[in-house]
């Protein structure tokens, strides 16, 4: 491996513009996710956080400006091609299979991953791979005992884990949260943070919170989106100083 690609960023926005017809939502937007960062991005209603991940997650292509994910161009792909180059995302509406039990949501994901390369193999060794895999991620979500239960008579926070868990089967190394503790008590929010810390250990995270106590607990940085622009990139320390920040978000929020 070069000392190019290894310090390469995980994902890398150069002059990103996204516009809803004369409405420009994104203003040319430079954001560099380090590999193996955990960085959140915060910001009052309709600064543009959803349209950032539409953006990066292939649900919109870009107006103009670059996207690359490990040096790779993703700009303008479809969701599955983006996902399929190494980065999944959750959303912050509930999105899973609510009549099919956990296992099986779960199976859905690693068969996407696998079920063509075992389609070359013998079926039942194929289906212990994707079963095994199934049950690694069953468990680093910590619903191991839920597994034969229908998703949809999870608890809400177990329902999060399990919309993790369904970005770990695919095997990406990006992985994007949008809110994943909205909706969830203190004690509800830091189970979920020490979850999203283990499994994104040796990944990179890239989340929406709004709950600032979650994001110095978990992330390495902040990236402050108002009105469609990046006001400040810092660490959660340096974003909490910042004068700007306080005036245009933090302390708006506070009062
Ligand atoms: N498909 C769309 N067509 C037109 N305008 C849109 C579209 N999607 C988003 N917008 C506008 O873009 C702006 C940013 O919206 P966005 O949902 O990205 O903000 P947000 O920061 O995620 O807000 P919230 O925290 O409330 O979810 C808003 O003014 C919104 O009305």
């Amino acid at each position: 491996m070069s000392a190019d690609t290894r310090v390469r960023p995980a994902l890398k926005l150069s002059g990103v513009t996204k516009s809803f017809g004369p409405i420009e939502v994104l203003k040319h937007l430079d954001l560099e996710i380090a590999s193996g960062e955990r960085h959140a991005v915060i910001g009052p209603n309709g600064a543009g956080k959803s349209t950032l991940f539409n953006l990066i997650s292939g649900i919109f292509a870009p107006s103009s400006g670059e996207i690359s994910l490990n040096g790779r161009s993703i700009g303008g792909m479809a969701p599955e091609q983006i996902n399929r180059a190494g980065l999944a995302r959750s959303f912050q509406i509930t999105n899973i299979f609510h009549r099919l039990s956990v296992f099986e949501n779960l199976r859905i994901g690693v068969l996407a991953r696998f079920g063509v390369r075992y389609g070359l193999f013998r079926p039942i060794s194929g289906m212990r791979r994707i079963n095994e895999e199934t049950e690694k991620v069953l468990a680093q979500v910590g619903l191991e005992s839920r597994g034969h239960d229908l998703a949809g008579d999870l608890t809400y926070s177990e329902q999060r884990a399990l919309e993790i868990g369904m970005t770990l089967t695919t095997g990406a190394d990006v992985i994007l949260l949008d809110e994943p503790t909205a909706g969830m008590s203190r004690e509800e929010t830091a189970e979920a943070v020490e979850l999203i810390r283990a499994v994104t250990v040796g990944k990179t995270l890239l989340m929406v919170e709004h709950d600032m106590s979650v994001v110095f607990s978990l992330c390495d940085r902040v990236s402050v989106l108002v009105y469609g622009s990046i006001l400040a990139t810092d660490t959660p320390q340096g974003v909490s100083a910042n004068h700007a920040v306080q005036e245009a978000y933090l302390g708006q929020e506070a009062a």
